[in-house]
């Protein structure tokens, strides 16, 4: 019985394993593994054995093998821990007015931005919501993003908060993705709320998160910090309160203004993501700190403004995790693999900086210890590219994809 769950997959021109890179600071490519002629033994969705082909299949007569026959090499499934893929409606005024020249900010306040996706989605039903979610998460999947987070936060009132998770829930069981929930009901302080910012979020902590941790449809909370969103003198209450009922936090932090970033780390969230307006003051702060610092080049790009500084970061000892952001108004790409590759060259990483960006060092912005390295007992989330030569994965800036793709050891894509 034992015998037939075992599956031997290769040989693949090489397997770059992503084991034994710490978890924070620079990496050089020479500390990438590189298994040459290689294969990888799963059995029951999780890994076995990695090492050479030949090797793996005269230890294992017995596993069924899944020849591959051309020039390859596997990575493990890229996890995306940032981004809003729920939403109605779309938000291409928005865009043609800011490369008119107009700003982020002053376009919210002339009736685009969050608030106009807050409309959009509230007017959705729970069925196009998940439809849209399973195709984005679909096509990400086609590019080898295996795990992606999802976050509410275009409801911003109990029911259309509660329809943004409820149909992440939903669209999870009907995609082959894992799709990792977050409530951001802390985005915007809603225009039509009868109160204060403040009392804004003691609704959500008394209303929309018991709601939520009733239904089981997330553990993990955001707030946006932000001029236009949440100052930190109202997000750290919040923040400690949404911790203290059971809440992992993650902080969208420093994106125009900063403040954020410390604000973060001072309640010990996962992660704190954008960063664009971080500097040395702030990167000097994750030194010491296991928050993740979530770079989002898909958000500088669809913004048209400066990358968050992931050199700084890297070199001042973080964990650097590069998200899609993926989103109707700032990030509309959704292509992470291509954003990545693009801020790899503005900001000088390393190929290693990058895929323990987009592999392990994501996972832990998402608090998974069992994926994004391919080693024994981890998750088989994998996928390969049709080359010999990994270099050539960032060299095309996003536009090689993954020939193959695996989730939980199963083919998804060929
Ligand atoms: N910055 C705040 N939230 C999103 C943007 C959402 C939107 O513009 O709709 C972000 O991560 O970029």
């Amino acid at each position: 019985m034992e015998k037939e769950t075992h599956k031997l997959i290769g040989p693949f021109s090489q397997i770059l394993t992503m084991e034994g890179i710490k978890m924070h600071g620079s990496v050089s490519d020479d500390q990438l593994v590189c298994l040459e002629n290689a294969g990888i033994l799963t059995k029951a969705g999780r890994i076995e054995d990695v090492g050479n082909f030949e090797t793996l299949r005269s230890l294992h007569p017995y596993a069924i093998v899944e020849q591959i026959d051309q020039e390859r090499v596997l990575l493990p499934g890229f996890i995306d821990c940032h981004t809003h893929i729920c939403f109605g409606g779309s938000r291409a005024k928005d865009y043609s007015l800011r490369i008119q020249g107009r700003s982020y900010l002053e376009i919210a306040k002339s009736g685009g931005g969050i608030w106009d996706s807050v409309l959009q989605t509230r007017k959705a039903s729970i069925q196009q919501l998940e439809a849209g979610i399973i195709s984005r998460a679909n096509r990400h999947l086609h590019e080898g993003v295996t795990t992606i987070e999802v976050k509410s936060g275009y409801g911003l009132d109990l029911e259309h908060e509660l329809k943004q998770l409820t149909a992440i829930r939903n669209a999870n069981q009907k995609t082959k993705a894992d799709l990792i929930s977050t409530c951001l009901a802390a985005h915007l302080h809603p225009k039509d709320f009868g109160g204060n910012a403040t009392a804004y979020l003691e609704f959500v902590l008394q209303t929309i998160l018991p709601e939520i941790s009733r239904q089981k449809l997330s553990n993990r909370v955001d707030i946006f910090i932000e001029q236009s969103a949440f100052s930190v003198e109202e997000a750290i209450p919040y923040l400690n309160k949404a911790a203290a009922m059971g809440f992992n936090l993650t902080v969208h932090a420093d994106q125009f203004s900063t403040g954020g970033l410390k604000a973060a780390i001072q309640v010990g969230a996962i992660s704190a993501d954008h960063l664009e307006a971080s500097g040395e003051a702030e990167a000097s702060l994750l030194d010491q700190s296991s928050t993740v610092a979530v770079v989002l080049p898909g958000a500088s790009l669809g913004l048209g403004m400066s990358y968050a500084p992931a050199r700084l970061l890297l070199n001042n000892g973080a964990c650097v995790a590069i998200a899609s952001d993926w989103n109707p108004g700032s990030a509309p790409m959704g292509d992470l693999l291509m954003q990545a590759a693009v801020l790899s060259a503005s900001e000088k990483l390393t190929t290693a900086e990058v895929f323990a960006a987009l592999t392990f060092r994501a996972a832990k912005a998402l608090n998974i210890v069992d994926k994004g390295v391919l080693a024994k007992g981890m998750v088989a989330d994998m996928q390969a590219y049709p080359t010999a030569d990994y270099r050539e994965i960032l060299y095309y800036q996003g536009k090689l994809k993954p020939a193959e793709v695996w989730k939980d050891g199963r083919l998804v894509k060929n």
